[in-house]
């Protein structure tokens, strides 16, 4: 049995904090206060957990933070018209799109219209382009979350094999990116991959990003692995759990970031240290 170690996202997230409250405390000395939207359209779980965390996280360091709230019936016009007022509003230095949007609303369509300057989830078609070929302007703030989590505990990614299971845009492909560029070997697997467990088995540092509760177990895990879980998912009993089971697991690895406490905090941290990053470049001018 190995001696495990749990990757407090909570822990690491309240160090984090303290430079970014002197930091919001500076700004304000030049009369600039960190701005940052959120739409969320309809009610989601893992979006509104995330927008309570957040509200409760900017409030705390002394940002402004704006929530704006749809019903899941809006219109894409009126999305896209509250987007272009975002755009142009000088208080605000980034905003989100909580992801997903109902059927009826084309996402790509959305996330063009953000103005890529304020894109703090750096969705952004050009933002995404920067960050594979270097130099990006915003990152996206899970993938960043989890890079600033694993540097917190030294875990090097150079040269280690890397697996992520899932491939979206939100989190698959930017952690790929993120860990490219920090020499790992990265795969990335999705719900088409063959003999995923056998895969998933051969990384020293596995990330699971899917949706499906409790679906990794230590069938997918080699033993000293790191792993990452990054799922917001509720189990049988609508309790909040990850992608992977970590009773299951916590014997096989080394290190593994639990849910709750885990990726979730380390997101709104990267997020929040962004905004700030943002608002420091209004204040330079
Ligand atoms: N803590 C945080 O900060 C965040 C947490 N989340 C959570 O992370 C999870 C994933 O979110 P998100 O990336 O947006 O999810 P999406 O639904 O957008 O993507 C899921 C991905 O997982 C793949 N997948 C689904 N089932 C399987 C399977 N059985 N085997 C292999 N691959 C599979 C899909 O494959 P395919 O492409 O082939 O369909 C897809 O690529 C959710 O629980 C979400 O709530 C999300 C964002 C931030
Ligand atoms: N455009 C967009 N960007 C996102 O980054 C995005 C999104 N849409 N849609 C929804 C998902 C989900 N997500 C979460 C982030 C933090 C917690 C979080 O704070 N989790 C706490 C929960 C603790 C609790 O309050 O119970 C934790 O894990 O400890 C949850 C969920 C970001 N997402
Ligand atoms: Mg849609």
């Amino acid at each position: 049995m190995n001696e495990m170690e749990i990757l407090d996202g909570k822990k690491v997230a309240s160090a984090l904090d303290e430079k970014m409250t002197d930091r919001v405390a500076n700004l304000k000395k030049q009369n600039i206060t960190p701005g940052l939207a959120v739409i969320l359209v309809g009610d989601n779980k893992a979006s509104s957990i995330y927008v309570r965390n957040k509200k409760r996280r900017a409030e705390k360091l002394g940002i402004n933070f704006q929530l704006i709230h749809f019903d899941a019936s809006v219109t894409e016009n009126e999305l896209l018209e509250k987007i272009d007022q975002l755009n142009h509003d000088d208080s605000i230095d980034g905003f989100i799109v909580q992801l997903p949007l109902p059927d009826h609303i084309d996402e790509d369509k959305v996330i063009d219209a953000i103005d890529s300057k304020k894109d703090v989830d750096g969705f952004a078609p050009n933002n995404v382009g920067s960050l594979w070929i270097g130099e990006p302007h915003t990152l996206p703030a899970t993938a960043s979350g989890i890079l600033m989590m694993l540097d917190f505990y030294n875990v090097d990614l150079d040269g280690k094999n890397v697996v992520i299971i899932g491939r979206s845009n939100i989190v698959g492909k930017p952690v790929a990116a993120m860990m490219l560029a920090k020499n790992a070997t990265v795969t990335i697997t999705h719900s088409h991959t063959k003999n995923l467990s056998e895969i998933a088995k051969r990384a020293d540092v596995l990330v699971v990003a899917i949706g499906q509760a409790k679906f990794v177990n230590k069938d997918f895990v080699k033993d000293g692995a790191v792993v990452v879980d990054v799922g917001m998912d509720h189990d049988e009993n609508g309790k909040l759990c990850g992608d992977v089971d970590f009773d299951n697991v916590k014997d096989t690895v080394s290190m593994i970031s639990p849910v709750p406490g885990g990726v979730g905090p380390m997101t709104i941290t990267a997020l929040v240290d962004q905004v700030i990053t943002l608002a420091e470049g209004r204040a330079n001018g």
